[in-house]
């Protein structure tokens, strides 16, 4: 069975990589390399002021949302009932208030904090800004090029997409008719009319939670008549706080270093860190602080206005460019593992992190942080060339549930949460847009997953969504920037509404 075709963020992984340049080498302690595919997503890990900042916002969250928990907790065991799926048995809450009031509330709150620490003149409420704006049409441009290579090619190569796709973009309008054209611009111009349409996760009024075990999603009172069986499946899930691995099926070798691995931990070389710790891809491999934690309850998973999607989740504050957004982890399973699953994302693979570990082993001297002993330099030598995944679809966090998009507002970098060890590495999401209240959160799987699963069904509402290459000639740049006008300009609207207005926020 070739699994490798099977995983959803294989490709992405290998997207994810690109050269390492001389000059970034050197400032590779403060640089985190993540997906670079146009200037907009060359996110830098987060500079420490902004860590600080983020861990000083997540607590303050934090207190004001458990004097509030408290009070709502109460309400939310009134009027439970019990539904049936097959076997499955969920509790689900009939709430009668204004859901979305909670929600809101937790956006005044997360604001506060940005306000306790970034004072009311820094905070950076805003809509993207020229130079975003730039950024995203060249990243939108890069993508077309590379969904049309991929359609003709079937793989992206690097080096070659812009000019191939910028080929096959030439070709179709060459054989294009003006009546092609009109058609064309009609249905840009309502995609840009409808920005925001199917990401913009309104809830409503009469919504309902469903529970099972720790778990729960939202629905809307039509959704909950509708529900299925399949729809349900997503439930079946448990949420855990740390990667798991059941050991038995890997290889003797792989056992041991990983066991290996784990005694070394009972004393371990790193403290325990409130952050995330490198990237893998960072030479300097110690625990640098490069991302700060995720604020806790800031996302919602709620089954999508089109019920096809599935659950996703809706972000419950506002996120600045480069800050923490969400977790992902779950059980840490070899290649061999994997059956046909959409969920796994690839940690490791032999092509893309042999130099890694090999880099990490040499730099092992460094003398801002504490060397790796030996023995865990020889085990972690066992390890290299061998692929690991984190699958996410039993047990694991509600990263799990972030949609694909053909442009995406999330990226994902690997990192250690404590110490270097594959049974340590998750991936953590940073923001790669602002992000607004009620906006779904999503991130850009791969072409190919994109390509061989969602080519006729994607629901990500983008200008470059892969169900619009016909339309891909066509775009300008104007419409880019059209689109994003339409969709920030939305989700600011109501955010100064139900917020700023009450808040002396200068936007
Ligand atoms: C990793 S799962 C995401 C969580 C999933 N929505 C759920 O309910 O479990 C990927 C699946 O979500 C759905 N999905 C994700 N992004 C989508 C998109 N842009 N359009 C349509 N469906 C999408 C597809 O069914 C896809 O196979």
């Amino acid at each position: 069975m070739n699994t490798r075709s099977k995983s959803a963020a294989q490709q992405t992984r290998s997207l994810r990589k690109r050269p390492v340049e001389k000059n970034e080498e050197t400032q590779a302690v403060k640089i985190a390399k993540v997906e670079v595919e146009g200037q907009f997503y060359s996110v830098k890990a987060a500079p420490k002021s902004l860590w600080q900042a983020q861990r000083q916002m997540n607590e303050e969250i934090a207190r004001s949302s458990s004097s509030n928990s408290q009070n709502t907790r109460k309400k939310s065991l009134r009027n439970k009932e019990t539904m049936k799926f097959g076997n499955d048995k969920y509790l689900y809450t009939d709430h009668n208030e204004n859901n979305d009031d909670r929600m809101w509330q937790n956006v005044k709150n997360a604001l506060e904090a940005r306000e306790s620490v970034f004072g009311t003149d820094g905070v950076n409420l805003k809509l993207p800004s020229e130079q975003n704006m730039d950024s995203l049409c060249k990243a939108q441009d890069f993508r077309r090029w590379s969904f049309l290579q991929y359609s003709e090619k079937g793989c992206v190569l690097e080096d070659t997409v812009a000019s191939d796709g910028k080929e096959i973009m030439r070709n179709m309008l060459k054989n294009s008719t003006e009546e092609d054209e009109k058609v064309a611009r009609d249905e840009i111009n309502k995609i840009i009319a409808d920005a925001g349409s199917g990401i913009i996760l309104k809830g409503s009024s009469s919504r309902r939670e469903i529970k099972n075990g720790n778990f729960s999603v939202f629905v809307n009172k039509t959704q909950l008549e509708n529900l299925t069986e399949s729809a349900m499946a997503g439930l079946r899930f448990e949420l855990i706080d740390r990667n798991i691995v059941d050991k038995a099926p890997f290889d003797k070798k792989i056992q041991t270093a990983l066991e290996n691995l784990e005694r070394e931990e009972e004393k371990p070389p790193y403290k325990e860190t409130h952050h995330y710790t490198c990237t893998p891809e960072c030479v300097c491999c110690r625990p640098s602080g490069s991302f700060p934690a995720p604020p806790k309850g800031a996302l919602e998973p709620l089954i999508h206005t089109k019920m096809v999607k599935g659950i996703t989740l809706r972000s419950r504050q506002y996120f600045d460019v480069g800050e923490s957004v969400t977790d992902f982890f779950g059980n840490v399973i070899h290649d061999g593992q994997m059956d046909d699953n959409n969920y796994a994302f690839e940690l490791y693979s032999e092509v893309n992190d042999r130099k890694v570990f090999e880099k990490m082993i040499r730099n092992n001297e460094s003398k801002s942080s504490r060397p790796l002993s030996e023995d865990y330099c020889k085990n972690l030598k066992e390890l290299i060339g061998h692929n690991f995944s984190i699958d996410p679809k039993q047990k694991g966090s509600i990263g799990r549930f972030i949609s694909s998009s053909c442009m995406g507002n999330l990226v994902p970098h690997v990192v250690y949460k404590n110490g270097i060890n594959p049974l340590n590495a998750e991936i953590a999401f940073t923001a790669c847009m602002p992000i607004y209240p009620q906006q779904e959160l999503s991130f850009f799987y791969s072409c190919g997953y994109i390509y061989k699963n969602l080519k006729d069904s994607c629901l990500c509402g983008e200008l470059c969504c892969i169900r619009n290459m016909h339309l891909f000639p066509y775009i300008r740049k104007d419409d880019v920037i059209k689109f994003y006008k339409k969709l920030y300009g939305r989700l600011h609207e109501e955010f100064k509404l139900r917020v700023l207005t009450k808040n002396s926020v200068n936007c």
